[in-house]
């Protein structure tokens, strides 16, 4: 005869268990599951998704009811369990249900903790916690305008960017200065702040609140400091706590959670606890995958497979609002027995931390680009000794080895790691749905097997994984949205501009059915792009969508002062030009003049208002220094002067620069010509590269020298002068008009492949029409620093940027 298994708590760790534990031992127990929510398990993860208007509560269940029957398990949906007789092994409801079990699992998850505010009772207070709690954020949102949430951790914020979504006025009060100060260190905060507040969230920081104000309904927050804001609804989100009152009076040892060993057992033999509500080695554990491995080991447990017990676990928390990229895993924060790798890149919002301590990784935040995520949390997670390349751990391919990346990583896990911890998924599965179910995409995996449905950090992966199995070329490519505001990739927005003669981002907002009312810091600059780069007679430059830099015609330093860098033609200058330079240098205090990789000299330490001053005693062109355009054309000194020179490179390099000069591209675009194959400019690491060979010139395409050194590839031989023009023409307005906005040649020229880019500049009339349209471009272009210098409204609107709207400045 069947055992009686009955599990108490219908939700995610509870049912993981049993699903576990009948593919374990499927004759074993009679399972009987009591939950008091009216529904079958679904997936408490994705409540956000649904607020965010990106799923329905349909599409996150994870066992329906069919799946119940099937597997013969008894479940009492709605119903909650008020009583445990430990010592008649009984459980009773208050509905009056009672069930005999053998053994018992409780896993009654968390309640989410309630500020005890005068007022909290009021309509309109609630926690983000269950199907119930999203529903009536989506009834309220119909009504009402203004949401405070309280609470600005991983809940709170998920549960702010779904109400904006609702359309709402949303406030998030935090008690601290940093949000998310449990996840991340004080830069990533920052960065995050600023990020969300681009998307239109307000944040209320470093607010206690008082008390909860309204009659029946909620109408404000009032707070510590005597200050007051309007509320039609207060969403709690201000941590949780193990459910556990159940289990206390049955007499089970109860500290913050259930106390368990490592197999799950708690003080009272045959009773059993997992999930939110158990408490391990000290820990509540309040994320999804450390509750399923207490699953796995307590299905093991219960089915009498040997094993080690749960040995506890490190997490790793990725945020699931679309536009920002954060992940936080193990010790992050700094101590003096640890040390730190920094990689921060604010031109392109890029911040990563690694905290090392004896020679092992012990914890990361990243923000802006979470590609590292899996990566990091395997090493930190494995102990991996990175003693002696610890800087390569940040610095990826180029970086001489030490981290593994990409396919070579994947290659690296054995079949029975986890991919995905959301949904406990595991290499080995992935490729079997790959092999035997035939999966050619990301979605297609999704669909079979649930791993990326989630939270979505494992999606690197499992590209990744497809890319192994299937080899570049067999990996269907999925289609993404060029931000979280539209699922439009870049490819259906850039038609749409076409064919619908889209002129401004306003109109492709609307005409394309952005999310979000003003975009983001990712799709307005890339609008702003496209249509410039589409119409670029009727476009109107949209400043306001620029970077900060490209704004102020400048690059923003650390200490707030800025650096100028004019224009110097193939890096060739005269004696009179250096003067100058020196004369404006000294008037202005500049406190350091310095020589850049690129051969210009760049003005360090100059304040906003000498900027235009600075500009006009120069008396020279932007060098664009700070721009997604023609940065330098570096030039050796050829045949001019150097005795291996077998052509001209010096003029090549102002003819080419003169010529380009002022071209706004996807990325900064830089080029090189050397005077022989010696290649003194490098010019095989930069965006289109030239090497003097003899009785011509070989054109190399898609280098890049920076954080991912990638050499550039050849992409014709040519003879003549003009030949050179007429390819650089051709192969920048092709990059132009195919790339995506902020993807440098040497990310385009991979994605798409040398030979795909052969082909469309093949033809000598494709090659003329793009000329004619790079120079049409080109024909209407300013100088930028010229006109503030003469047109005094531009300078006037300069001198009020000081607040500006995209304040994250771009490479
Ligand atoms: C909006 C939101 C987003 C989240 N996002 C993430 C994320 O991205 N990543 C991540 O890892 N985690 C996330 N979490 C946390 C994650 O959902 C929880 O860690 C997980 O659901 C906990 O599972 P559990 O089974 O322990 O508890 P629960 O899922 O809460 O299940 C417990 C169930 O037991 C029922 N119950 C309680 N007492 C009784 C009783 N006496 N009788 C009968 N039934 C009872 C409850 O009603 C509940 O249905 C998120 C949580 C929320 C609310
Ligand atoms: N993406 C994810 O992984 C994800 C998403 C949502 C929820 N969750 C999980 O759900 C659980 C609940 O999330 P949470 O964000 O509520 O918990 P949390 O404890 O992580 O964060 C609560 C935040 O509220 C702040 N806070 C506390 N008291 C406050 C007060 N009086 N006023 C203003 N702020 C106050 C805290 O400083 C903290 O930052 C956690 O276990 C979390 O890990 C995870
Ligand atoms: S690349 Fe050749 S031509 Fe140019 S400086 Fe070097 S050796 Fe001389
Ligand atoms: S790890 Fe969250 S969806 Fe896979």
């Amino acid at each position: 005869m069947k055992k009686k298994l009955v599990l108490i708590g219908n939700g995610m760790a509870g049912v993981w268990a049993v699903e576990q534990l009948l593919k374990l031992a499927p004759n074993q127990y009679e399972v009987t599951v009591f939950g008091s929510e009216p529904h079958p398990n679904y997936n408490r993860i994705l409540l956000s998704s649904v607020l965010a208007g990106d799923a329905k509560i349909d599409d996150i269940v994870i066992n329906d009811w069919n799946w119940y029957k099937e597997n013969g398990v008894t479940l009492h949906a709605g119903h909650t369990v008020t009583k445990i007789d430990t010592e008649r092994k009984s459980v009773s409801t208050a509905s009056g249900i009672t069930a005999e079990y053998d053994d018992l699992i409780i896993a009654t998850g968390s309640l989410p903790f309630m500020l005890p505010l005068p007022g909290a009772d009021k309509e309109g207070v609630i926690a983000f916690r269950d199907i119930n709690d999203c529903n009536t954020m989506i009834e309220t949102a119909k009504n009402y305008k203004k949401a405070i949430v309280i609470g600005g951790g991983l809940l709170g914020l998920e549960a702010a960017r779904g109400l904006l979504n609702l359309n709402m006025d949303v406030s998030v009060v935090h008690i601290f200065k940093d949000l998310m100060e449990r996840q991340l260190d004080q830069t990533a905060s920052q960065m995050l702040r600023k990020e969300l507040e681009k998307q239109g969230m307000n944040f209320l920081l470093e607010k206690n609140t008082d008390s909860i104000l309204g009659k029946k309904r909620v109408t404000g927050v009032k707070f510590k400091d005597g200050s007051v804001v309007d509320a039609d609804l207060v969403v709690m989100a201000v941590g949780i706590k193990p459910n556990v009152q159940l289990a206390k009076d049955s007499g089970l040892e109860v500290n913050r959670g259930i106390v368990v060993n490592d197999y799950l057992e708690t003080s009272i033999p045959h009773v059993y606890s997992v999930g939110e509500c158990a408490e391990h080695r000290g820990i509540a554990y309040g994320l999804v995958a450390p509750l399923y491995e207490q699953g796995n080991e307590l299905a093991k447990r219960l089915a009498g497979v040997p094993s080690a017990g749960y040995q506890g676990s490190v997490v790793s928390t990725k945020l699931k609002v679309s536009g920002v990229d954060v992940f936080s895993a193990g010790q992050f924060t700094d101590a003096e027995d640890t040390a730190s790798v920094r990689v921060q890149d604010d031109f392109e919002g890029v911040y990563k931390k690694v905290v090392i301590k004896d020679g092992k990784v012990i914890g990361a935040v990243l923000f802006g680009d979470t590609s590292d995520g899996s990566r990091l949390f395997k090493m930190i997670r494995e102990g991996e000794d990175v003693t002696g390349k610890e800087k390569q751990i940040l610095l990826g391919e180029g970086s001489g080895g030490g981290a593994k990346s990409g396919v070579d990583y994947v290659a690296s896990m054995a079949d029975s790691e986890i991919v995905c911890g959301c949904n406990g998924v595991s290499k080995g599965t992935i490729l079997n749905a790959i092999s035997e179910k035939g999966c050619t995409s990301v979605n297609e995996i999704k669909a079979c097997t649930k791993a990326s449905g989630s939270c979505g950090g494992c999606k690197p992966l499992v590209a990744d994984l497809l890319a192994l199995a299937l080899g570049a070329d067999g990996v269907q490519t999925v289609k993404e949205g060029i931000c979280g505001c539209t699922e439009h990739s870049r490819d259906e927005v850039v038609e749409a501009i076409r064919s619908m003669r889209l002129t401004s981002s306003k109109e492709v907002m609307n005409v394309l059915e952005w999310k979000t009312e003003e975009g983001c810091s990712k799709c307005r600059p890339a609008l702003n792009y496209y249509l410039g780069m589409a119409w670029p007679e009727e476009h109107e430059e949209e400043r306001e969508s620029r970077f900060v830099n490209e704004r102020n015609h400048a690059n923003i330093q650390k200490d707030g002062t800025y650096s100028v860098v004019p224009r110097i033609y193939g890096g060739v200058t005269s004696p009179a030009e250096l003067k100058r330079i020196a004369e404006v240098a000294e008037k202005f205090d500049v406190p350091m003049v310095k020589f850049t990789g690129g051969q210009r000299l760049d003005l360090l330490g100059v304040k906003k208002e000498d900027l235009p001053k600075m500009w006009a005693e120069l008396d020279m062109p932007s060098g664009y220094a700070y721009g997604k355009a023609l940065r330098t054309v570096k030039t050796c000194v050829g045949s001019t002067f150097c005795r291996f020179g077998t052509q001209d490179s010096i003029q090549m390099g102002i003819d080419l620069e003169k010529r380009f000069e002022r071209l706004n591209t996807p990325a900064k675009v830089k080029l090189a010509v050397s005077g022989c194959p010696r290649n003194c400019a490098e010019s095989t690491i930069k965006d289109f590269g030239v090497i003097a060979i003899d009785g011509g010139w070989e054109l190399y395409v898609g280098g890049n020298g920076g954080v991912k050194v990638r050499a550039s590839e050849l992409l014709c031989k040519v003879k003549t002068e003009e030949e050179v023009q007429e390819w650089a023409g051709a192969f920048l307005q092709y990059y132009r008009e195919a790339a995506k906005w902020n993807e440098r040649t040497s990310e385009w020229v991979s994605r798409v492949g040398l030979e795909s880019i052969k082909e469309a500049l093949a033809s000598e009339e494709e090659r003329k029409a793009l000329n004619e349209r790079i120079d049409k471009t080109l024909s209407l272009t300013t100088d930028p620093w010229k006109e503030i210098i003469e047109k005094d409204e531009l300078r006037a609107t300069f001198e009020e940027l000081q607040a500006p709207a995209l304040e994250t400045v771009a490479d």
